[in-house]
């Protein structure tokens, strides 16, 4: 009851029961700030930060997913959870639907009245900077712990981090649009969170709203089949600051490149700050478009590369620093921080990974942080040997077991003599690497994320229910483990 209450105190505090939906959006955040503590960063990224939440006609709590795979997946595996979390902070006690954007459901009661507050509650998930002093950076999308000052800079990075911090302080946009760009995992995201929060603690507080560019497309695409664009285009462009992240995603999209074009353009005109990020630099971008390509190349343009030791070693004591907050007993020995730092190369995120595995056998259980937990944890991941497991690695030896080849495994075709080893190698990729979802579909003939959360799927119940390909999968995994 205590917690009834104060998840209502704190959605008035933040004003959200003025958006019409009976304050869902602030309980909604601390159950996805909850679910990301649960599962980590890594997971939450890939299949909750996605979700976004409505309010049904009979005054449901409707949960959309993207798709029907991301929602079948959530449904199995967070579903219960999510209710019981919401069950726990909403005193109203509604009753809780999970459907896919196809669904009837999906479509907003709020948005249907057509107020522009309540539209903007209907939204995708964003991150607006609060004018109110103290007022706290959303912690479901990570921003609480995506600051300036957990962000540790070396010469991989420096040029990017000395821009953010550059436009932050000015008063008017000094270079625009500002383009981040780099291989996964190297802090793109964290550095433009950084911004968002820094925006509201200037002398000067601006309006800041962050997007990963599918919810500016979905958030596009929902408008138009709407038919009602303008509380789309009111709601970012009305900002002072407008950051989207992984904008290659929008690549080839051609009605929401030129949308972003002309949203870009246009807050560029009043003089609003344009921040954007990508693995790649804005010439090399797929766009068809050639004006969006001009005008993101005519910005400042600022890599993010793969850190040096000494960078890793500082952004391993931050996560280690921060991750002491939730488990004070966590201590990790001089000589294990220096091994980690020396031995994984591949980047932050694989960093924070093999941390969090490390916890996991560690201070969760009350034991200390020995080199032989740190091991296991590397073994685990397949980090320990000195060439690190990839997915063209898994892919030969899949193709190999089962006499196809890797470009079979890649391929469309949709034969059993195919489809079997593709399955099993997303399954392998998956449970063997450090690789995302997306990442995983990319590698195998530029497939989407959803295709391997399918795999996955498939391969796991086959496993459940005894089947043969179990047989497979140990051969593989010993031969792949060295
Ligand atoms: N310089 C840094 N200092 C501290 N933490 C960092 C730094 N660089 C990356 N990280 C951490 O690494 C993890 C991955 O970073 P982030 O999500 O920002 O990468 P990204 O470049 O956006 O990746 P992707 O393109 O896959 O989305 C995060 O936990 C982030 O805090």
């Amino acid at each position: 009851m205590a917690l009834n209450k104060l998840a209502v105190a704190e959605a008035k505090t933040a004003g959200f029961e003025v958006d019409g939906t009976g304050g869902i959006s602030a309980i909604w955040r601390q159950v996805r700030s909850r679910l990301r503590d649960e599962c980590g960063q890594a997971l939450y990224s890939q299949e909750i930060a996605r979700l976004r939440v409505s309010v049904s006609e009979s005054g449901a709590v409707v949960i959309v997913a993207p798709s029907q795979f991301n929602r079948d997946w959530v449904e199995d595996h967070w579903g219960a959870r999510i209710r019981a979390i919401w069950s726990e902070l909403d005193a109203t006690h509604r009753a809780v639907h999970l459907v896919d954007e196809g669904s009837s459901e999906a479509q907003p009661v709020v948005a249907r009245r057509a107020e522009p507050a309540a539209r903007l509650a209907a939204e995708p998930p964003v991150k607006e900077a609060q004018t109110t002093s103290g007022s706290a950076a959303d912690p479901a999308i990570g921003e609480t712990r995506f600051t300036f000052d957990s962000f540790r800079v070396g010469p991989a990075n420096e040029v990017a981090a000395a821009a953010a911090r550059t436009v932050v302080g000015a008063q008017t946009p000094p270079f625009n649009p500002v383009f981040f760009y780099g291989d996964y995992g190297v802090g793109k995201t964290h550095l433009m969170h950084a911004m968002a929060s820094a925006f509201e603690h200037t002398s000067r507080p601006r309006k800041a709203l962050y997007l990963t560019a599918e919810e500016f497309l979905s958030g596009f695409v929902t408008a138009m089949r709407a038919r009602d664009t303008i509380a789309f285009k009111e709601t970012v462009r009305g900002v002072d600051v407008l950051l989207i992240d992984d904008v290659h995603f929008i690549a080839g999209k051609l009605k929401t490149e030129d949308e972003l074009l002309n949203t870009i353009a246009a807050l560029i005109a009043e003089n609003k700050q344009v921040v954007l990020a990508s693995h790649r630099p804005p010439a090399e971008l797929q766009v068809s478009d050639d004006r969006l390509r001009s005008l993101l190349t005519g910005g400042l343009s600022c890599p993010l590369g793969k850190p040096d030791l000494d960078l890793r070693r500082q952004i391993l004591d931050c996560k280690i620093a921060q991750a002491k907050c939730h488990y004070p007993v966590l201590d990790v020995p001089e000589a294990v921080r220096d091994f980690l730092a020396a031995r994984i190369t591949t980047g932050p995120r694989e960093l924070e990974g093999v941390l969090n595995n490390v916890i996991c056998r560690t201070a969760l259980l009350g034991l200390p942080v020995t080199m032989e937990a740190v091991s296991t944890a590397l073994r685990e991941l397949s980090l320990n040997s000195e060439r690190r497991l990839t997915v063209d690695d898994i892919q030969k030896a899949v193709a190999s077991h089962y006499g196809v080849t890797p470009a079979d495994i890649c391929s469309k075709r949709r034969t059993q003599s195919v489809v079997r080893p593709r399955h099993v190698a997303m399954y392998l990729a998956k449970t063997m690497t450090t690789r995302s979802l997306p990442d995983i579909g990319r590698r195998f003939g530029g497939r989407d994320h959803s295709t391997v959360i399918h795999a996955v799927n498939k391969v796991t119940a086959l496993l459940e229910a005894g089947d043969p390909v179990g047989d497979d999968i140990d051969r593989l995994t010993r031969e792949l483990q060295g």
